[in-house]
C-alpha cells in the first residue's frame, strides 16, 4: 500500500531509509517538544538543524528529488515551516522557470549551495489576490539602465512573504514595470534586500517580520517598502519578457506566464495537504483504537471508541479524500511538470487548462483537509485540544493553504471561467472543441441515474452521476451568466450575480476529477489485496460524496429517494467493511513517531503514560509555586483574608 501512496515500490523503500537515517541521528531531532518552545526557540532549532541539513543532506537523501526533500522537510524540520521554505518552494522555482539561461547561471548555482537564501514577495499590505493593483513600481530609467523599485504608500509595502522577514538577503519581487511612462503591468525582478556579508538591510530598504500567525510560526512572513532602490535593468527575469537598453518592451508568449511559480505551488501542494490530512486521521485512529469509553453492549466491557459508527464516519470518509488527494495530486504534479517542459520550449497551449485544473484542486483540496482535520481533532475528545495531539498545529498549517496562493473563492472563481467559456462552446455546438477535462459537458446523459439499477456495473454509473450534476450545474450558471447579459448587465456585474453559482459548478467539477483520479489508480492495481482494500476505500469515497451532494441529483430527479436510501446504505456497509483496515490504511503512510510529533499518535500506542511524562516536561512544572502567583495571586488571597 505505501507503494501506491508514494508512487512506487523504490519511492516506497527510499522514503524508509530516509527516515531510519534520521532516527540515528540525534542532532537532527527536536531538542525538546514543539510546543513547549517560544517562537524565538522553534526559529534557533529550525535554523541549527537546516544547517546541519545543508551539511549532510547528501548522506540521507538525493537533494535533487523533490519527494525526498518533501520528505526530509517534513521529518527534521517538520510543518511549522522553516527559515528557508519559500527559498525551496518558491524562489528556485521562479528562477528556474522565469530567469534566462543567462541569468539562472548567475543565481542558481549560488542559490542551490545555499549562499544566499531567497523569497517570492508579491503580496501587499493593501492587495494581494488582484495583482493588477499592486502598488510596488519599478520604474525603468534610461540614463542608467537601472530600475527604480519605490514603495509609494503604505499599502504598497510587501507583506506576508515567507522568509522575508529576517532570514532572506534576496527576493524575487513583484512590481509594476513602467517605461517611457507607460504601465506594463506586474513582473518579476531579482532583488539584493541584504548585505551578503553582515546581513544588515541595504540602503532604500526597510524589512522585517508580520509577527505571530494562527500557525507557520517558524517561518518568518516579512514587510519589505523601498525607498527608490535601484536594481540593473537586468534583474528583470528575462526568460519570456525582455526590455532592450533603450527601454523597448519585448511581451511573453502568454500574458500570464510570469504566474508559473504560484502555479508550482497550486500544484505540489496537494500532495502536502494529502500528508497533512492523513497525519492528523492516524493520529486519531491510532488513539480511537486506543482509547476506550463506554460500552455498547452493556454485559461486554468498554470498546475502543473506533467502534463507534459516528466515529467511524467521522473520520474513514477522510481517509478515503486523503488517498484521493494523493492520487489527484501525483497525477497534477506530473501534468504541471509537463506544461512546465512545454512552456520552456515555447508552447503555452496547455497553460489555461492546468491553471483552471490547479485553481480548482487549490480550493476543494484545502478545505476539505481543513474540514478532516478538525474533525479528527475532535474525535480525540479532549486529548485533541491539548498540543499534545499536535492536531491542531497541523490544522493550522493546512488551513493557510486556503488562504496562500490565491484565496479559495477567488481561485474557484478562475475554474469558473473556464467552465463558463466551455459551457458556450456547447451551446454553440462546438462540443468538439471541448478540452478533455470538460468533454463531459457535450456528452447527453441518461434521464435518470442508474445506480442500483445496473449489477456490476463498477464505478461507472457513479462516476456519470457525478458527471451529469456537474454539467447541469456548469450550464446552469452559465446561463444565468449569460442571461443576465442579454438583460443589458455589465459583463463583470453579470459574473458577481452568479459567482456563489459558479463556485458550486467549480466544486462540482473539481469533485468529479478528483473522483476519476482515485478510479483511475484503482483501476491500475494488480495486486489483489490491495486492490481490494482501495476498492472498499473508493466505495465509501463515491457513496459519501454523492450523499453530499445529492441536492444537486434530485432537484432534477436524476437521482431517485429510493436510491438516495441506497447511497445512505453503502455509506455504512463501507464504514463496517473499512473498520479492520482503517488503523492500516494510515499506518501504510509510514509516518515515523518522529515526523508525527503526537504523544497522543505513538505508533506504541502507549498513551496515557506519555501523556502524564509530556505534562510534567511543561516548562510550568520546573517549578511547584510560579512568580505569577507569589507576585499576584498569593497577596491578592491573602489581602482577602485579613
Ligand atoms: C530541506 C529543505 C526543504 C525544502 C523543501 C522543498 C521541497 C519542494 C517540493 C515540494 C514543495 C511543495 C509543497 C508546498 C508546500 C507549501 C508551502 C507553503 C508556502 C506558502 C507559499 C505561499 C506563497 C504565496 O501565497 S505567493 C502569492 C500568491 N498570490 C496569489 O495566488 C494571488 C492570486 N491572484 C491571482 O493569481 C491573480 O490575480 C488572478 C488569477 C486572480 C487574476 O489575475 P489577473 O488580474 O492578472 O488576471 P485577469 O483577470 O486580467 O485575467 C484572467 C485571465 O488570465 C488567466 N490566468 C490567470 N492566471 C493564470 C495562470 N497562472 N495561467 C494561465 N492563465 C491564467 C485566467 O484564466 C483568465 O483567462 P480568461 O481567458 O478567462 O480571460
Ligand atoms: C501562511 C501564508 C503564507 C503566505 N506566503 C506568501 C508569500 O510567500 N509570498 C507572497 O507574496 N504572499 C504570501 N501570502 C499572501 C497570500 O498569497 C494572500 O494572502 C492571498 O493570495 C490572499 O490575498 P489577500 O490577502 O489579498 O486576500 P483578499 O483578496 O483581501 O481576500 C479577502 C476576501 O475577499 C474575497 N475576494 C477578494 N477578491 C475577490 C474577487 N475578485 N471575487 C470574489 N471575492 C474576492 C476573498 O474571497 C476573501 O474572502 C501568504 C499568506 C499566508 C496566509
Amino acid at each position: 500500500m505505501a507503494a501506491q501512496i508514494w508512487g512506487s515500490e523504490k519511492r516506497a523503500r527510499r522514503r524508509r531509509e530516509i527516515s531510519a537515517k534520521i532516527a540515528q541521528m540525534p542532532e537532527l531531532h527536536d531538542s525538546k517538544p514543539l510546543p513547549f518552545m517560544t517562537r524565538e526557540e522553534k526559529i534557533m532549532e529550525s535554523a541549527r538543524k537546516l544547517t546541519i541539513l545543508t551539511e549532510k543532506m547528501g548522506q540521507i537523501i538525493d537533494p535533487t528529488d523533490p519527494a525526498e526533500l518533501y520528505h526530509l522537510n517534513n521529518e527534521v524540520l517538520g510543518l511549522e515551516g522553516n527559515p528557508m521554505a519559500l527559498h525551496g518552494v518558491m524562489f528556485i522555482p521562479a528562477l528556474s522557470a522565469q530567469a534566462s539561461d543567462e541569468q539562472q547561471a548567475k543565481w542558481l548555482p549560488r542559490a542551490l549551495r545555499r549562499e544566499i537564501i531567497g523569497t517570492y514577495a508579491q503580496t501587499e499590505l493593501g492587495h494581494g489576490t488582484n495583482l493588477q493593483n499592486l502598488e510596488t513600481t519599478a520604474t525603468y530609467d534610461l540614463a542608467t539602465q537601472e530600475f527604480v523599485l519605490h514603495t509609494p504608500q503604505i499599502t504598497a509595502l510587501k507583506w506576508w512573504p515567507g522568509n522575508l522577514g529576517k532570514s532572506s538577503n534576496y527576493a524575487v519581487v513583484v512590481a509594476h514595470m513602467i517605461i517611457k511612462a507607460k504601465n506594463y503591468g506586474p513582473h518579476p525582478f531579482m532583488v539584493q534586500l541584504r548585505d551578503e556579508k553582515t546581513h544588515e538591510p541595504l540602503p532604500g530598504i526597510t524589512i522585517g517580520d508580520i509577527g505571530p500567525k494562527m500557525a507557520y510560526n517558524i517561518v518568518d512572513n516579512g514587510f519589505l517598502g523601498f525607498n527608490k532602490y535601484r536594481i540593473p535593468r537586468t534583474n528583470l527575469l528575462m526568460r519570456h519578457t525582455k526590455v532592450e537598453a533603450d527601454g523597448t518592451y519585448i511581451k511573453p508568449p502568454h500574458a500570464k506566464i510570469n504566474y508559473s511559480a504560484m502555479v508550482h505551488v497550486r500544484a505540489y501542494m496537494l500532495t502536502g495537504q494529502a500528508i497533512m490530512l492523513a497525519s492528523a486521521l492516524n493520529i486519531a485512529t491510532r488513539y480511537s483504537s486506543v482509547r476506550r469509553q463506554g460500552q455498547i453492549d452493556k454485559s461486554q466491557p468498554e470498546v475502543k471508541v473506533l467502534e463507534y459508527q459516528t466515529q467511524q464516519h467521522r473520520l474513514f470518509p477522510s481517509i478515503a479524500r486523503a488517498y484521493a488527494f494523493q492520487f489527484a495530486g501525483a497525477e497534477t504534479v506530473k501534468l504541471y511538470e509537463h506544461v512546465l517542459k512545454e512552456m520552456k520550449s515555447g508552447n503555452v497551449s496547455l497553460m489555461a487548462d492546468l491553471h483552471a485544473l490547479t485553481s480548482g484542486l487549490k480550493s476543494v483540496v484545502t478545505y476539505q483537509t481543513g474540514e478532516g482535520i478538525e474533525q479528527a481533532r475532535m474525535a480525540c475528545g479532549g486529548h485533541g485540544y491539548s498540543m499534545a495531539s499536535y492536531i491542531s498545529e497541523i490544522y493550522g498549517v493546512a488551513i493557510g493553504g486556503c488562504t496562500y496562493e490565491g484565496e479559495n473563492m477567488v481561485m474557484l472563481l478562475q475554474l469558473a471561467r473556464y467552465l463558463v467559456k466551455s459551457a458556450a462552446l456547447v451551446k454553440s455546438g462546438q462540443s468538439s472543441k471541448l478540452g478533455p477535462l470538460v468533454a463531459y459537458l457535450g456528452v447527453k446523459s441518461e434521464p435518470t441515474s442508474l445506480i442500483d439499477r445496473i449489477p456490476n456495473s463498477g464505478f461507472t454509473e457513479y462516476v456519470k452521476t457525478f458527471q451529469h450534476v456537474s454539467k447541469r450545474q456548469t450550464l446552469k450558471a452559465a446561463d444565468m451568466f449569460f442571461g443576465l447579459m442579454e438583460k443589458g448587465e455589465k459583463r463583470e456585474i453579470a459574473w458577481n450575480k452568479c459567482s456563489v453559482e459558479l463556485n458550486r459548478a467549480s466544486r462540482l467539477h473539481t469533485r468529479l476529477f478528483i473522483v476519476e483520479a482515485f478510479v483511475r489508480r484503482v483501476n491500475e492495481i494488480a495486486d489483489i489485496r490491495i486492490k481490494e482494500a482501495l476498492t472498499d476505500l473508493l466505495h465509501l469515497h463515491v457513496n459519501y460524496e454523492l450523499l453530499d451532494i445529492a441536492s444537486y441529483a434530485l432537484e432534477d430527479g436524476f437521482l431517485s429517494a429510493s436510491q438516495l436510501d441506497y447511497i445512505r446504505d453503502q455509506v455504512y456497509l463501507y464504514l463496517g467493511k473499512i473498520r479492520p483496515n482503517a488503523v492500516s490504511l494510515l499506518d501504510s503512510w509510514e509516518f515515523s513517531d518522529i515526523e508525527l510529533r503526537s504523544v497522543l499518535g505513538r505508533r506504541d500506542g502507549n498513551v496515557y503514560e506519555n501523556l502524564f511524562k509530556w505534562a510534567k516536561s511543561s516548562p510550568l512544572n520546573k517549578t511547584d509555586v510560579l512568580s505569577s502567583v507569589t507576585q499576584y495571586l498569593k497577596p491578592m488571597m491573602e489581602k482577602a483574608r485579613l
